[in-house]
């Protein structure tokens, strides 16, 4: 599904050049639900942001299917974007002048895709994540668990290839975090979503079926759930985060 094959990227600030990816190398397969954990400034987000092209990358490709969309001209990109990729970000980016129900309609409206097939979707994906009640409010009128959660069947509403979510669950008290992550377990599950979250919260971690752990920009550990049960796995990966922070 998405093959990320040494990647590079580095900034330019004034003279300095700053490399920040050195060469990752990671998959994520169709269903499967992928973390990416790491110390602040490891390159979590510039990795999400080089796999969304939102940045040009140095050297490297990025697979989505068979399309490496690192060498893609921008209107390319920009349909793979509205068609293929969903977002999900940690601060919601839902618009206030939109209802709930309407800021899940926008990618299938801004992709041109308007048929009465997106208004059944709208409203089958309020179902699965319980916010039906709430899709005639405003943003405004809703919890940040209930935003993020509208944020994730925003992200389903095009039927995307893959889901990118940076820090999901970053702004939330732990009650709207579980309801959050309850809803990408959800999109997996029911709607075979493939998703690649970025958090620092060994929790949310803990439900991914994989997770990748960088350190300067480089992949320093790799964590597959098996069969164990989620505690152990969130406890496999506390150990491994306390492992990289005492090596420095
Ligand atoms: N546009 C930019 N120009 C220059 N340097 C940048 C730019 N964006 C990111 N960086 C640098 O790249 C490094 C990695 O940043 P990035 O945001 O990817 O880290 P992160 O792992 O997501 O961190 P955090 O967990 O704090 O969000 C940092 O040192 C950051 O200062």
């Amino acid at each position: 599904m998405l093959k990320i094959n040494n990647l590079y990227k580095s900034f330019q600030v004034g003279t300095e050049k700053y490399e920040v990816l050195k060469g990752i190398t990671m998959k994520v397969e169709e269903g499967e639900f992928v973390g990416v954990m790491g110390a602040s400034g490891s390159g979590k987000t510039t990795l999400l942001n080089c796999i969304s092209a939102y940045i040009p990358i140095d050297s490297g490709e990025i697979l989505l299917g068979e399309t490496d969309i690192s060498k893609l001209n921008n209107e390319d990109l920009a349909e793979i974007r509205n068609r293929d990729l969903g977002f999900v970000f940690q601060d919601f980016m839902l618009l206030d002048g939109l209802t709930i129900r309407e800021n899940i309609m926008l990618p299938r409206i801004i992709s041109e895709r308007v048929d009465v097939s997106m208004e059944e979707m709208a409203d089958s994906l309020c179902e699965i994540f319980e916010i039906s009640h709430i899709k005639n409010k405003y943003p405004a009128e809703i919890s940040g668990g209930e935003k993020q959660r509208t944020a994730v069947a925003r992200a389903l509403i095009n039927n995307p290839k893959i889901i990118l979510a940076d820090e999901p669950t970053g702004n939330l008290d732990s009650k709207s975090s579980r309801a959050v992550i309850k809803s990408f377990i959800e999109a997996k599950n029911s709607l075979g979503a493939t998703i690649l979250m970025v958090t620092h919260d060994s929790l949310a971690a803990s439900h991914c079926d994989r997770v990748v752990i960088l350190k300067d920009g480089l992949v320093w550990d790799i964590k597959e759930r098996k069969n164990e049960e989620r505690r152990i796995f969130q406890k496999e990966l506390l150990d491994s985060i306390q492992l990289l922070s005492e090596e420095g």
